[in-house]
């Protein structure tokens, strides 16, 4: 049997460990009347079983700290809710098994929460995590979620949601392998921002037993299942070269022959700043904005939290240039106070710019705050909107960052395809694109980079994205404008050589892959890089160009 395993690689590096699975949704228990000489012990079982999940929640708290502190303690106030525990042990006592007391108990429990409105129907996912603990527990199987270890692991799984990355202890993960998810998939995005490897998309991979030593390669997206502790030696020997030569890489962004292309990073907030200068970011391509807003539902934060905000970000940054991203509310990321909830369609609906437009008042805060925060700083400020579809929209953009007074160059994220096959008209406008591949992608497709179903469709090596692309750059380079790349796109080495064949002005990436994609920018020639993007979109599909694009720069 092959015990090489070929998924999708998303994370550079090679790690070595054994598997763990990420627990998977806990059966219903079976109905299954009881003598009533059984109902003391079914109580004892179903008490026990809670407050041995309730402290655990409370521990995995303590460690985990911060916000997903809070959220733990909250479940674990879920689980001890006197009424809820009333009501098992009345089940219990009229005859059901300890889990399926809980089981019947906490479904009860669910429908109220799902119908006292928004807030509350918020904390259903978190309730049945709480049950599930308590029920697997009971039934003797693993816990769903992130596998409890103390020691470190290859963590596999169907594909990883936001909620349960939150709680990753990233000091116990090597890497990651998941069957579903695509190169913007939140297992991906999250396994380069944490820097570990990362596989996905590779069919078959729940079948690796628990325990399994396997050793992940995220760069050519293959899994070894139990090698040999000779291969084990020479490919951690490998990957130990190989990120020599990237860390021996070092300064600005730039091919062989000295065509520059600045390196930025993508961040979410202050707390990404230092990540990003120690991996020798030359400015920020992308700051998302988003999580400033996400405390309170209701409204957006206050002039002077923003500011203060936007400074620290600012500051860190004296000579570069940072790109803030206004915010971008509505699809994947609804905001209560601003996103419609009556959308059939979300995705093509009222989100990004077209919410700020909507909402004027949130948009001049943000402009105006980030006007008092630049104030007096010799940084170089950039504001873009996203989801722009035309010119009226960059206009409208453009318009309101004038009348913020806002000293910044403005610009435009190039989302829909509609902007990329009309970038000089939106150009007209405005003073540089940015490309936000992962919903560009979305767009082009028709494919929801939420569903695993149709990631194929994400992959970013899609020569039809690159035609869109190359659309974009060359518009803004007959405008003598620049055109960056800053979706997940941009973190791909052999793709950053791609894009920079393209005609792409600069690259922003989370900060984990800016080292790889500095040293193999480094190792091509601008010219290699044009005919690697033109074998690229020579291609019929994601594979066969990314196929194309390795055979040009390898020099086959
Ligand atoms: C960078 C992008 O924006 P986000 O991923 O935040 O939607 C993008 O769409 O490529
Ligand atoms: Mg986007």
């Amino acid at each position: 049997m092959d015990t090489t395993l070929r998924g999708v690689g998303v994370s550079q590096g090679v790690a070595v460990g054994e598997v763990r699975h990420m627990g998977t949704a806990v059966m219903e228990p079976p109905e299954r009347q009881i003598s009533e000489s059984e109902v003391p012990r079914e109580q004892q079982r179903a008490q026990r079983a809670v407050e041995a999940v309730a402290n655990d929640l409370t521990a995995r708290g303590n460690l985990a700290g911060g916000d997903a502190q809070a959220v733990l303690e909250a479940q674990a106030m879920m689980a001890r809710d006197p009424e809820l525990m009333a009501d098992v042990e009345r089940r219990v006592t009229a005859g059901s098994t300890a889990e399926r007391g809980v089981y019947d108990a906490f479904a009860a429990y669910r429908a109220l929460l799902a119908n006292a409105g928004e807030y509350l129907a918020g904390r259903v996912a978190d309730l049945d995590d709480v049950r599930n603990r308590i029920v697997a527990r009971l039934m003797g199987v693993p816990m769903p979620g992130v596998p409890d270890s103390d020691r470190p692991f290859v963590l596999v799984a169907r594909d990883l949601a936001p909620a349960d990355t939150a709680l990753l202890d990233p000091s116990l993960v090597l890497g990651f392998v998941t069957e579903e998810g695509g190169p913007t998939s939140h297992s991906a995005i999250l396994a380069r921002s944490l820097g570990v490897p990362a596989v996905v998309a590779l069919a078959g991979a729940r079948e690796v037993a628990e325990g399994t030593v396997v050793a992940v390669d995220g760069g050519s997206g293959t899994v070894r299942v139990s090698p040999s502790e000779e291969e084990q030696a020479a490919l951690v020997r490998e990957a130990d070269e190989r990120r020599a030569a990237v860390d021996a890489a070092r300064g600005p962004g730039a091919t062989a022959d000295g065509h520059k292309v600045p390196l930025l990073a993508n961040i979410g907030g202050p707390g990404d700043v230092s990540a990003a200068t120690e991996a020798g970011a030359e400015g920020v391509g992308l700051f998302r904005t988003e999580f400033l807003f996400l405390d309170d539902s209701t409204k957006a934060p206050s002039e002077e939290k923003q500011v203060a905000v936007y400074r620290q970000v600012l500051e860190a940054f004296p000579e570069g240039r940072v790109v803030v991203r206004v915010l971008d509310a509505g699809a994947d990321k609804p905001l209560d106070f601003l996103t419609p909830g009556d959308e059939p369609n979300p995705a093509l609906g009222v989100r990004g710019l077209r919410t700020l437009l909507d909402h004027p008042e949130v948009l001049d805060g943000q402009l105006k705050a980030l006007a008092k925060a630049a104030d007096g700083l010799p940084v170089s400020l950039e504001v873009m909107a996203p989801m722009v579809a035309d010119r009226a929209d960059a206009r409208a953009f453009a318009e309101a960052c004038r009348a913020a007074g806002l000293d910044a160059k403005c610009g435009v994220m190039v989302e829909v395809p509609s902007a990329a096959l009309r970038a000089r008209s939106v150009l007209q406008e405005v003073e540089f694109l940015s490309l936000g591949t992962n919903d560009l992608a979305q767009y082009t497709f028709a494919a929801d980079r939420q569903v695993g179903a149709v990631s194929r469709l994400q992959d970013p090596w899609q020569p039809a994205l690159l035609d869109l692309v190359a659309l974009a750059a060359e518009a803004a380079a007959a405008e003598g404008k620049s055109c960056g790349v800053c979706g997940e796109a941009a973190a791909d080495p052999l793709l950053a050589c791609v894009l920079t064949g393209l005609g792409v002005t600069s690259l922003s990436m989370g900060a984990a892959s800016l080292p790889y994609v500095r040293a193999t920018l480094a190792k091509h020639t601008l010219a290699q890089c044009e005919r690697a993007a033109s074998a690229a979109r020579a291609a019929d599909s994601a594979q066969d160009a990314r196929i194309a694009a390795q055979a040009v720069l390898s020099g086959e």
